[in-house]
């Protein structure tokens, strides 16, 4: 995408959205270790609650104002984290396109692949950071190789062969990563619906369409409390605002 697709946000546009981004004052989900980053989740999904046509392929749902909303918030973060199911499908650039982006100011790309599925040579993220567009990439995997161009952090394997999300936000603040935007994909975005100690900010992008059955749902697993089922997720402190055809709803992950 040229660089002149993404325009200057306005004033009152960056008013509506800085309460949810980092920033010295920001506030923390409740009780949250000084260890971990701040933690904004965001995503564009369709009237359905959809984030894709189906599994693995690319789906344009914001428009252009909720696009440069995405540069503008890419700018406010230190890191980008997707799954690898979005980094292989996808093949995205995860680097800020604001006007008048410096350097300085690229949020580091952070890919979790446990089985390091994903690979830089001949990315796009790692072509943007031989031309100096972006940072070289990080990978998250459950092994390393020193051998690699990529960076791997390396986290235990927890239950199921997973990670644990803690100790992969613990990692990248270790790193000295002070605040992460997650962009996705599906098994991201609904891991994390259910870690409000671990989310600050939630900032949904909700385009005026449907993209109907068999599309791929951000939608966190079934929930139960004393053997009853309860809502899943759910959103406080929330405001929206129209950008161009898109409706963004901002809030914190809690009762
Ligand atoms: N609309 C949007 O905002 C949006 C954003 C991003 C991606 N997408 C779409 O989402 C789809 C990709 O979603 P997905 O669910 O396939 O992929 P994903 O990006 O969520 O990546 C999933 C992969 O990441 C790794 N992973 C994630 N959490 C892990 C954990 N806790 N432990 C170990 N490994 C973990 C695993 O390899 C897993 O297979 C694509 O179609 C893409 O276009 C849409
Ligand atoms: N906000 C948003 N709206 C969308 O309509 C859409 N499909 C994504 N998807 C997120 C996913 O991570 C994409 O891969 C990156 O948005 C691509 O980003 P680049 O422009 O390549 O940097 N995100």
């Amino acid at each position: 995408m040229p660089a002149t697709d993404i325009t200057e946000l306005s004033s009152s546009e960056q008013t509506f959205l800085d309460p949810y981004l980092p920033s010295p004052s920001a506030p923390s989900a409740s009780g949250k270790s000084a260890k971990l980053p701040f933690v904004t989740l965001t995503y564009a999904c369709s009237l359905d609650g959809m984030i894709a046509l189906a599994p693995g392929v690319r789906t344009a749902l914001s428009g252009p104002e909720t696009k440069s909303m995405t540069h503008y918030l890419r700018l406010k973060h230190d890191a980008i984290l997707v799954g690898a199911g979005t980094a292989v499908a996808d093949l995205p650039s995860l680097n800020c396109r604001y006007p008048g982006a410096e350097f300085d100011e690229q949020p580091q790309p952070v890919i979790v692949d446990p089985r390091r599925r994903w690979k830089v040579e001949g990315s796009a993220l790692g072509r943007l950071a031989e031309e100096g567009k972006g940072r070289q990439p990080w990978a998250v995997s459950l092994g390393g190789n020193s051998d690699e161009a990529c960076k791997r952090l390396v986290v235990e394997e927890s239950e199921g062969g997973r990670m644990d999300w803690e100790t992969v936000l613990r990692k990248l603040k270790a790193e000295g990563i002070r605040s992460v935007m997650v962009e996705g994909g599906a098994t991201v975005i609904n891991a994390l619906l259910a870690e409000p100690g671990l989310v600050d900010s939630v900032i949904v992008t909700i385009a005026p369409t449907w993209l109907g059955q068999g599309g791929l749902a951000a939608c966190p697993a079934v929930t139960t409390v004393d053997g009853r089922r309860v809502n899943a997720a759910r959103l406080a402190d929330t405001t929206w605002r129209q950008f161009g055809a898109d409706a963004v709803l901002c809030g914190r992950l809690g009762a």
